[in-house]
């Protein structure tokens, strides 16, 4: 009888593979770091062999950790940073380029072109996002159109496109699945949200051919068995879905007007808006949130979504850049050496801004520098930026859905910072509640898989399983939080449109 899940968690900095039981707790996790490439300032890449081989041994070590064989798995779930592009060759399975990473502002000349033709109105109103080089339609274009050969091959059917998801499956499977599902569907901006299909006009406008892409099917279902020879026996894969709606499934966030934000490389806050898609007025991003039921007959879930795209990573440019701290958990300590951030503002648009802003052309800024100025002021100013960040999409996502939030479901690798926390209450003025599993990506994968065969059975069932692990309530006076707010803002202003050509 199978004891255990197997998630598949390949995120932007590291590949994890987390083993689960039927209570929902880990049994064992393995991770990896692989390398950051930076080709130029702004463009971002991974090595898909990299990626590839990580997550393969991680989750071979997760198996040996536990003790597990292949029969003890009852199935295994698959959640990756999405939006990141990998083109193959359908024969080999070799990479004719990089994976271009969703951070990277590489495409940023092709999405001006777009919108000086008012094409992004299309792409709104047919993807919910804004025409922003985030997103892989463009880093197709892009690899097809600066590979050498690769548009040819592309036409001939000879290569094939996938996020992350759908390259592991093609491995896993040795090239015998081709697929993905509708959350990362829905992040390609080729993918018609409202049709549930891949939207001909905008392949069109690109030039991105059909043949390249995956078949999308529900998040929740049965895919394939991955090769017997990896995991020493076959094992199906049963689920999918992109990080940030996996933590949603994850956080159990079933209802409407439920949400959750990822503190991870960037941050993520996803709300429910059940099977209304809703247009966002206030620099939001329309989503799927999940594709549930049958393959033919999909029940979505959609979502409003505020995507950040800087908060972890700039704990890491304290780090591997300023040399500031050892590594990520010092920025508590050192940021708790002052009381306050002694008026510095640290605005971390290193790769522009995403929501609410969209401005490709933002770059990092630090205001309010004295003399006095410490190491500890600019590492307050940092943690500090990850919250303020979060209130302007959370304040976007009250003013689109019209619902105030009462409390936030937290996860995500950087939730173990307790200031971060409590300073987030403080400056939204809400609860935050961190749950007991923080790995909530990885047990949306699990439970999008689980429940594909059985080893749950309901959503409600899912929904018992989650726990409080501490609820930081807000202390900051009203005064104190809309001032520091304030000054955020002003400094916002000042980052926005430097780089512009
Ligand atoms: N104690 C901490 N305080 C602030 N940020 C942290 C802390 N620990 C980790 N981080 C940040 O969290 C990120 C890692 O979280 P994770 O969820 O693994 O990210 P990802 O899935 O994007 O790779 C890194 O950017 C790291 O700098
Ligand atoms: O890998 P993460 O956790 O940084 O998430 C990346 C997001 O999916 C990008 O949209």
């Amino acid at each position: 009888m199978a004891r255990f899940v197997l998630s598949l968690d390949q995120g932007t900095t590291s590949s994890r593979a987390i083993l689960f039981n039927h209570e929902g707790n880990i049994v064992s996790i393995d991770q990896e770091e692989f390398p950051q490439i930076y080709p130029k300032p702004g463009e971002v890449e991974h090595n898909p062999e990299d990626i590839w081989n990580t997550q393969l041994r991680v989750a071979q070590q997760a198996l040996r950790k536990a003790g597990a064989r292949a029969s003890d798995i009852a199935a295994l779930g698959i959640t990756n940073q999405r939006e990141t592009a990998v083109v193959w060759e359908k024969s080999t399975g070799r990479p004719v380029h990089n994976a271009i990473v969703w951070q990277s502002r590489l495409t940023v000349p092709i999405c001006d072109e777009l919108k000086e033709k008012g094409f992004d109105k299309e792409i709104r109103a047919r993807t919910g996002l804004v025409t922003d080089a985030y997103f892989s339609g463009t880093k197709v274009k892009w690899i097809l159109d600066n590979v050498q050969g690769a548009r040819e091959k592309a036409e001939r059917g000879e290569l094939l496109f996938g996020n992350i998801d759908t390259f592991l499956i093609w491995r896993l499977t040795r090239g015998r699945v081709h697929i993905t599902d509708y959350t990362n569907a829905s992040r390609t901006l080729l993918f018609n949200i409202y049709e549930k299909k891949w939207d001909e006009v905008i392949l069109t406008e690109l030039g991105i051919p059909r043949s390249m892409l995956p078949t999308v099917a529900p998040s929740s279902c049965v895919y394939g068995e991955t090769d017997p020879e990896f995991f020493g026996g076959a094992i199906k894969i049963a689920g999918i879905a992109g990080d940030q709606q996996a933590a949603t499934f994850g956080q159990v966030c079933y209802e409407k007007g439920m949400a959750k934000n990822t503190y991870g490389t960037g941050c993520f806050m996803l709300m429910n808006t059940g099977t209304e898609a809703i247009h966002s007025k206030n620099g939001l991003l329309t989503t799927i949130a999940w594709g549930l039921g049958k393959k033919e007959k999909p029940e979505i879930t959609y979502a409003l979504e505020g995507s950040i795209f800087v908060t972890g990573a700039a704990v890491q440019w304290l780090r591997d850049g300023l040399h500031a701290i050892r590594s990520s958990v010092e920025v508590e300590s050192l940021a708790q050496t002052e009381e306050n951030n002694g008026g510095v503002f640290l605005v971390p648009a290193f790769v522009g801004l995403g929501a609410p802003y969209w401005d490709p052309y933002a770059r990092g800024t630090i205001v309010g520098l004295t003399r006095g100025t410490t190491m500890g002021h600019i590492a307050r100013a940092t943690v500090e930026s990850i919250s303020y960040q979060t209130r302007e999409v959370l304040e976007a996502m009250t003013a689109d859905s019209g619902i105030e939030a009462k409390t936030l479901r937290v996860d995500g690798g950087a939730v173990v910072n307790n200031l971060l926390m409590q300073f987030q209450a403080d400056i939204l003025g809400i609860a935050v509640q961190r749950p007991e599993i923080a790995e909530t990506t990885a047990l949306g994968a699990a439970y999008l898989a689980g429940l594909a065969v059985k080893f749950w059975h309901s959503q409600q069932e899912l929904s018992k399983l989650w726990a409080i692990d501490r609820t930081f309530e807000p202390r900051m006076s009203a005064d104190e939080r809309e001032s520091l707010y304030h000054d955020w803002k002003r400094a916002v202003q000042r980052s926005l449109g430097w780089a512009k050509p």
